[in-house]
């Protein structure tokens, strides 16, 4: 018998297309405006991977025309030191998006900072101004890595109203915003996560299933509707039985592709989206402040 392999929802090849769109409009706008975009990414500490999606962020704001203003600060750095510094930032008329990479060291308070950015800067969506207007379906800046889900999904026009979503992780930087966004696109929204009994019984279930978990291949592809739309947002290092380290996302892969109708890969899905969502928020605060 023939399987049938699923489409790829290539984000990577969007976040690009999203990309050169962005560079467009600061050609545009800029000379009229006399400055470039801004964005601040504070980073505390060395964690390897941490380093390299900040320095990710940076050459993708070089790319399409966004002034970066990076900050990297040791491992102890303080509470009161970094909230001077977002203090400053929020004044700072060069600057238009703001942002705390996460995670933090552990004597950190991450929602405390994330607290003190100016909503309106809020590059990440994170606020709980901006939480709130997603919960209201007020216009604000959307959380990167569900917005980018909805674009991407938007891009190969899977159908949303009515259908049954399934959101696995519940975490304030994917789970919860995703399962909003999918609630205002008008899906029946499921939310499981580490203390649901039957997780299977519920993924079988999904039309749309999302895994953001964090946990390498926890969906395997009997926990998958045949022709659902597969969407892995994790990003796991793994070492395989060779001793190579790779990177292998929530879902397996393979065999899960010969059930789905659709399925992100990783990398090269949700991650570049995340960028470019990133991007397009700090473009639309610079394109907001400077509207007349
Ligand atoms: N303040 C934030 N912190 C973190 C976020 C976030 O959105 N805001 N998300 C993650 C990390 N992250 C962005 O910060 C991020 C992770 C991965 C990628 C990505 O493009 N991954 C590539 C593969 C990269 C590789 O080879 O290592 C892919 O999936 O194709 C982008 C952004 C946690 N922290």
């Amino acid at each position: 018998m023939e399987t049938k392999t699923a489409k790829i929802l290539d984000g990577k090849a969007l976040a690009a297309k999203i990309q050169k769109e962005l560079a467009a409009t600061i050609a545009e706008v800029q000379p009229k405006i006399g400055r470039p975009p801004g964005l601040a990414v504070l980073m505390v500490g060395d964690n390897p991977a941490s380093a390299a999606y900040v320095s990710n962020k940076e050459k993708a704001c070089a790319k399409v025309g966004i002034a970066s203003f990076g900050k990297h600060f040791p491992t102890h750095t303080n509470q009161t030191e970094l909230e001077e510094v977002i203090a400053e930032l929020n004044q700072d008329q060069r600057v238009d998006g703001i942002l705390v990479q996460l995670p933090l060291p552990n004597h950190l308070d991450a929602i405390s900072l994330l607290h003190k950015i100016a909503p309106d800067k809020d590059a990440d969506g994170l606020h709980p101004v901006n939480l709130g207007r997603l919960v209201r379906t007020e216009a604000g800046l959307r959380s990167c890595t569900p917005a980018g889900v909805m674009r991407l999904l938007e891009e190969y026009k899977i159908p949303l109203v009515g259908k049954k979503a399934v959101v696995v992780g519940r975490s304030i930087l994917v789970g919860k915003p995703m399962a909003l966004m999918l609630l205002d696109a008008d899906a029946t929204v499921t939310i499981a996560h580490s203390r649901t009994q039957n997780l299977k019984t519920i993924t079988q279930n999904a039309d749309i299933l999302v895994a953001a978990a964090g946990i390498p291949r926890l969906i395997t592809a009997d926990m998958v509707k045949p022709g659902a739309v597969v969407v892995d947002v994790g990003i796991n290092r793994v070492t395989d039985s060779s001793g190579k380290s790779r990177l292998v996302g929530d879902i397996d892969f393979a065999p899960t592709a010969n059930v789905a109708e659709y399925i992100t890969p990783v990398p090269g899905g949700i991650g570049p989206m995340t960028v470019a969502m990133l991007l397009q928020n700090t473009v639309s605060s610079y394109l907001r402040t400077n509207s007349n």
